[in-house]
């Protein structure tokens, strides 16, 4: 069998207890291997143990105990070779703001040890390929986040990398900067054969951008697949319903658990989410069961499982409790 790109094997990271937090088990056991050219989504609300990950296969952080090999590297014993082998590109970007999009290129190929007229050459294809090339010659202060965040893909490509780590590319971009973002990262994998892994916590982008998905939640991976297996795998249809009030008391959840074909129900203020084996018979027999017992509701929708819907199986809350959650710790 070919050798993975990219291979996580039972990876703990716990971070000493400081003045006030006690000790935190950042990755509790994580796993995962991903074949070469494929582009893995890790999807996790903020504080699942992403970065963690990322810096541990990166080299830039050491695990308590656990394996990881990049491009067939041991990252604890292979380092230099990892560094070599692979792109990273932070959250925050690391351009110089004061430097063109063409010097900061032209450097990091030179960091990498490419000769002058190789890194200029590299430089001018990276922005091409990133369509930049009229931006090249201006400081990247002038950038808009959408050209800043493409730059900072580029620099992580200067070095012909097998491996690209994304961490969280599109946080901050509006709509249509991530849309061409995205856009971007389908073509690197498709056409250059990179194996890209790629940390996110939006649903949509997982979606879309991810060949392989692993989703995280306190350090470990809940499930893995393809975006399309997860969702396949979830029978029967999603229900949401708009309450006028909340359900405080947990009345409406009592309510509806009873009726015939509801499955899993959560409910997150006034919005309350079903589980159905059929969407058509089950709205009528809910919107019943709420008007006997004369509970208003505002909207009603039916749509096949979503990503949300998977993590919420695997994790028992939904994605969006979880990201309100760790925002409150
Ligand atoms: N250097 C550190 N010292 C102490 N705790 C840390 C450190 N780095 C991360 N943590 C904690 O470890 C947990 C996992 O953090 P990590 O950054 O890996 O999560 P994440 O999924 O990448 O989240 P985000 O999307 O916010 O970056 C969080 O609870 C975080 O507060």
């Amino acid at each position: 069998m070919a050798t993975p790109a990219l291979e996580a094997v039972d990876l703990v990271k716990t971070y000493p207890a400081g003045r006030k937090n006690p000790p935190l088990r950042a990755l509790d056991g994580l796993t995962f291997s991903v074949p070469e050219g494929v582009v893995l989504g890790l999807l996790g609300p903020n504080g699942a143990g992403k970065s963690t990950t990322v810096k541990i296969l990166t080299t830039l952080s050491r695990a308590d105990s656990g394996t990881a090999r990049v491009a067939g590297y041991d990252v604890n014993r292979s380092q230099d070779e990892v560094r070599r082998s692979i792109g990273y590109v932070p959250q925050k970007s690391s351009s110089d703001p004061q430097a063109t999009g063409v010097e900061n290129l032209v450097l990091s190929g030179r960091i990498y040890g490419l000769t002058r007229a190789e890194a200029v050459r590299r430089a001018a294809e990276l922005l091409e390929r990133f369509d930049l090339t009229d931006a090249g010659s201006r400081q990247v202060k002038t950038y808009s986040g959408g050209m800043q965040r493409k730059l900072d893909v580029a620099l992580g490509l200067v070095h012909r990398p097998q491996v690209l780590f994304l961490d969280e590319p599109t946080t901050g971009l509006d709509p249509e900067a991530r849309a061409d973002l995205w856009n971007e990262v389908g073509r690197l994998s498709g056409h250059e054969g990179l194996t890209v892994l790629l940390t996110t916590h939006y649903l949509e982008e997982a979606d879309r951008l991810a060949d392989q998905l692993a989703i995280v939640d306190h350090g470990k991976i809940v499930t893995e697949g393809t975006p399309e297996a997860l969702k396949a795998e979830l029978r029967g249809d999603s229900v949401h319903v708009e309450l006028v009030s909340p359900d405080t008391d947990g009345n409406v959840r009592g309510l509806l658990s009873g009726l015939p074909g509801v499955g899993e129900i959560v409910v997150e203020g006034n919005t309350l989410r079903a589980r159905v084996d059929h969407g058509a018979t089950a709205v009528p027999a809910v919107l019943g069961t709420l008007e006997d017992k004369e509970i208003p509701v505002t909207a009603v929708t039916v749509s096949r499982p979503s990503l949300d819907d998977v993590y919420l199986r695997y994790t028992g809350r939904s994605f969006r409790e979880a990201s309100v959650e760790r925002e409150a710790a």
